[in-house]
């Protein structure tokens, strides 16, 4: 069985670059025929916290869509309250060495992928996005987030050490000076203050909202030529992807064994 988990578990295939809509287990993605835009839903309740199997299908969602003719992507979540509340813990605890492989991989794998897309992305936060729900909001271009719930990177507050590319993503969303308060104190913000610091670009009254004012977004790029685009996100963001990608996974995981097991 250990096998299985390196098969990734959704194979979406399409012929046609519009009218498209598919609901694997987790994740949902659907391309509205008339704008071009693709709505990519997680549902893994109670909470969507990221599991091998949601990281898989969502690293296999935003690749797809790359080869599709859409105008962007917005990233949201079918739960009430909830974006995501981050790496689903299970997958943290006592985990065998190949299932902790495989996950941290396809976190990481999924970073890149959202980080790096060909095409504009936002991220609806349509709820609280602790630890790596703000990790994924952050791989994204721009994110409008609903009022009253919080977001941040909470790491140290949980004695986990963030790394590199969590802290690098937040980097590269807001000052410096803010990151290192925000990652050293664990702090999570509230809608209002995340706009204050620019973590969030967009307050929104409700979900319907948020995904209305994503959608804005991607008409700033109407007289924008696609390759310019992207090839300019990739002089900004390349680096980034590039150190991310020699992270040692497992020195990683190892800190944060031990992180854990000093705290019980
Ligand atoms: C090797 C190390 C290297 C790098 C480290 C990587 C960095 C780590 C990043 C992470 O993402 S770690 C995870 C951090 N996440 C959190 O701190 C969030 C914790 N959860 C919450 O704060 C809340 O649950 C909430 C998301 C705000 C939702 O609150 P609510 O009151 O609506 O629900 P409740 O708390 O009752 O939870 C419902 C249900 O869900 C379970 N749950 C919650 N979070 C997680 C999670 N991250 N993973 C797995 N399961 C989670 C919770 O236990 C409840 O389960 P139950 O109904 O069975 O009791």
């Amino acid at each position: 069985m250990a096998s299985k988990i390196f098969v990734r578990p959704i194979s979406i295939a399409f012929n046609a670059f519009r009218n498209y809509s598919s609901s694997s287990k987790l994740v949902d993605v659907s391309i509205n025929d008339k704008t071009g835009i693709a709505t990519v839903t997680m549902q893994r309740p109670p909470v969507n916290s990221l599991n091998y199997e949601l990281l898989i299908e969502l690293n296999g969602a935003f690749q797809d869509l790359g080869s599709k003719k859409i105008k962007g992507a917005i990233l949201t979540s079918s739960l009430k309250t909830i974006f995501s509340a981050g790496l689903d813990i299970l997958e943290m605890y006592k985990p065998k060495p190949e299932r902790a492989n495989a996950f941290w991989t396809s976190l990481q794998d999924t970073w890149i992928t959202i980080f790096n897309t060909p095409y504009p992305t936002v991220a609806a936060i349509n709820g609280h996005s602790p630890a790596g729900g703000c990790l994924l909001s952050l791989a994204c271009e721009y994110r409008v987030m609903v009022n009253n719930y919080t977001i941040g990177l909470n790491e140290t507050k949980l004695g986990i050490v963030a790394p590199f590319w969590f802290v690098a993503s937040m980097k590269n969303t807001i000052s410096n000076r803010e990151s290192e308060l925000a990652l050293t104190s664990g702090r999570l913000y509230k809608t209002d203050e995340a706009f204050k610091v620019g973590l969030v670009d967009e307050t929104a009254e409700n979900k319907e909202d948020a995904l209305a004012k994503a959608e804005k977004f991607f008409s700033r790029f109407d007289a924008v030529n696609p390759i310019a685009r992207f090839l300019t996100k990739q002089e900004l963001r390349g680096k980034i992807v590039k150190v991310g990608r020699k992270t040692f996974i497992y020195k990683i995981f190892r800190k944060f064994q031990i992180c854990m097991m000093t705290r019980i």
